[in-house]
């Protein structure tokens, strides 16, 4: 078997064009575009590169995008303040605080100091909370993206036995939560999880998500499986790689994403709908 590919790049640039729609429709109405704040603190190469395809996307679907690039030296309290002057800014329905921070930096301080209703990374746990509860609002981009992903695919998930690896607040906790809502049985592993390998072996869903290139070894995969990979490796080679071995998997699985052009695209199409969807909803002007 050789499994299909779930094609991120093709479903974002789908949902891209929808929100591009959905922004006319609103200028048209007189409104005005929705405004996106984007945080940088520090110069991580990686987080310049997701920084620069967010701004690029808001220009694509006509947001305003609002960039503060800030000196990786900034101290906590002068980010904190900068949220503030973001939350009271009538003109931003949207803020979006790059991760990861600096170590000096308490992400968690941060995250909850954005207003829940412009927070459209969906991190605060008033928007968690939500989430848990089965009312979303604003929900974390990456997993709400694979669900678009296999809902647009056409990929039935009520009744699969789900396994995600990691843990993680920003994808495997939120991960859990949106399978949990269409119907699958999640087991979340992580570090301390043992015998990785046998869970692996009876998922009818996989989700990687620690960010540890290979892995999670083709040979696990269940024949028939579908494979999400949200790992991001990049490697000595300058290549880019994700936590599973990608060829190995694909010849046992029915669908899998591909490293890059699968999950990564999916994220920013999920920041610009969740964007949109405040302005809207949430920022009546
Ligand atoms: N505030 C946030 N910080 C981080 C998030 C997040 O959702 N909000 N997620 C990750 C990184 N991330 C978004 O910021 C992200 C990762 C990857 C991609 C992407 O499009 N990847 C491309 C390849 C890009 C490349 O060439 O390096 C792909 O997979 O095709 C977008 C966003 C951590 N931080």
């Amino acid at each position: 078997m050789s499994a299909q590919i779930l094609d991120g790049r093709a479903v974002a640039a789908e949902v891209r064009s929808q929100v591009k729609t959905g922004v006319e429709q609103r200028v048209a109405a007189g409104r005005r575009p929705p405004g996106l704040a984007v945080v940088l603190v520090g110069e991580s190469p990686a987080s310049q590169v997701y920084v620069r395809g967010k701004r690029n996307a808001c220009h694509e679907v006509g947001f305003v995008s609002v960039s503060h690039d800030l000196p990786a030296d900034t101290p906590e309290a002068e980010i904190l303040a900068l949220v503030d002057e973001l939350n009271a800014d009538p003109g931003v329905d949207g803020i979006l605080v790059q991760l990861p921070l600096p170590d000096h930096v308490d992400p968690k301080k941060v995250i909850e100091r954005i207003r829940p209703d412009k927070d459209v990374d969906g991190f605060h746990p008033y928007n968690m909370g939500r989430l848990a509860v089965r009312m979303p609002l604003l929900c974390p981009c990456t997993p709400h993206g694979v669900m678009t992903l296999l809902s647009r695919t056409g990929v039935e998930l009520a009744g699969l036995d789900a396994v995600i690896v990691g843990a993680s607040n920003i994808v495997g906790r939120p991960m859990a939560l949106e399978l949990l809502g269409a119907g699958c049985t999640v087991t979340v592993c992580h570090s301390r999880t043992r015998d990785l390998s046998a869970h692996i072996a009876r998922a009818d869903l996989v989700v990687a998500a620690v960010g540890r290139p290979g892995l999670i070894r083709g040979a696990w995969i269940k024949p028939g499986a579908i494979v999400i990979d949200v790992g991001m490796n990049r490697l000595d080679n300058g290549k880019l790689a994700g936590d599973v071995e990608f060829d190995a998997a694909r010849e046992r699985a029915a669908w899998i994403t591909p490293v890059p052009g699968g999950v990564g695209p999916m994220t920013i199409a999920t920041l610009l709908e969740n964007t949109l969807y405040a302005a809207n909803e949430l920022h009546p002007d």
